[in-house]
């Protein structure tokens, strides 16, 4: 895991203390910011570490099938339930459950899920007999559970239960100095997944990658290290085209002076350029001269640096706050 003595510091001294217990963990944290890492951190340092870990994503179930999916069903107690199934709580069994996006799960799955945190026991769907299941549940979801909670949407009693030791991780944006050490590990790793030399960012590309914002966090940074070492082709990382081509956040090309991308993988160049200068201004905050300014990073004379901003479409104002 990368950013455990950085900015995940924090996160790794709650899961220290938290997992060599059977308490609930809440992780809390915007997509894609490492939540599994973190559910399976705390797994491997608890007495669970040999027996099964297992992730439910509770927002990819359709809901009429959530009561069965946990906690499994017996054969013939519904239509299309042609064999009795165990569900993931008894697959789970002496392990760890996380529960992904548990803000999704309906009301009713909710009262269930209180009585197996409360004592152990459930029943599967259509049986009759009281099952136990030891399992050490973690939690966890990018939604405002409090909220939730207070629109009558998540159990008041549930959120209590599941919130005995939450834990917080900080989006991608918020430790911006784990950047390098992460780029340079998913470099490595896409590397070894396509069969090309391993690329290191560059100086340049690592100042665009540390001044993009990372909507989708450590998850979307894997995604464009992973474009960029394709479009590399094994001699380096397209790092800006990369990021100009994909990233939902990415700066729009201008209609009037760059076309549509017409190929996947190369974008036009002034797609590029006007990329690599937008986030030169969002670093400079929108100067353009001086010590401080977009020109002396991108190595420009400030009057061409304007001119081809205006050719671009690009205005200083626009990254001034
Ligand atoms: N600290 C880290 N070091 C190395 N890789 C990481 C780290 N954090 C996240 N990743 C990688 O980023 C990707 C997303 O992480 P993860 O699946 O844990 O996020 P998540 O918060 O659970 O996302 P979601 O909310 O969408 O389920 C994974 O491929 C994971 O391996």
């Amino acid at each position: 895991m990368i950013g455990a003595e950085g900015g995940l510091r924090g996160v790794m001294q709650g899961v220290e203390q938290v997992a060599p217990t059977d308490t609930p963990v809440l992780l809390l944290g915007e997509t894609g910011s490492g939540k599994e890492v973190i559910a399976r951190a705390i797994h491997a340092r608890s007495r669970r570490a040999e027996a099964p870990f297992v992730r439910v994503n509770c927002g990819a179930i359709p809901p009429e099938l959530a009561d069965s999916e946990l906690f499994g069903h017996e054969r013939g107690s519904f239509t299309g339930a042609t064999s009795r199934r165990q569900g993931w709580f008894e697959r789970a069994d002496g392990g760890t459950l996380l529960l992904d996006e548990i803000g999704e799960l309906p009301l009713a799955v909710q009262v269930r899920l209180l009585r197996i945190l409360q004592d152990g026991s459930f029943e599967r769907v259509g049986g009759q007999q009281p099952l136990r299941a030891d399992v050490r549940l973690i939690a966890a979801t990018h939604r405002d559970l409090h909220a939730m909670v207070a629109d009558g949407r998540f159990r008041e009693d549930l959120w209590y239960r599941i919130n005995v030791f939450p834990l917080r991780l900080p989006a991608l944006r918020e430790r911006r100095d784990d950047i390098p050490a992460l780029a340079a590990h998913l470099a490595r790793k896409s590397a070894l997944r396509l069969g090309l030399a391993p690329q290191q960012p560059s100086t340049d590309e690592l100042a665009l990658l540390l001044d993009y914002p990372w909507p989708g966090n450590v998850r979307e940074l894997g995604a464009v290290i992973e474009r960029a070492a394709i479009l590399g082709e094994g001699r380096g990382l397209a790092i800006a085209q990369a990021l100009g081509a994909g990233g939902p956040g990415a700066p729009r090309p201008h209609a009037a002076t760059a076309p549509a991308v017409e190929s996947d993988s190369i974008a036009p160049l002034d797609q590029v350029v006007r990329a690599h200068i937008a986030a030169a201004l969002r670093h400079t905050r929108g100067r353009i001269e001086g010590p401080h300014g977009a020109a002396r990073l991108l190595a420009l004379n400030p009057n061409t640096l304007r001119s081809r901003m205006r050719r671009l479409g690009l205005t200083a104002r626009d990254f001034r706050d």
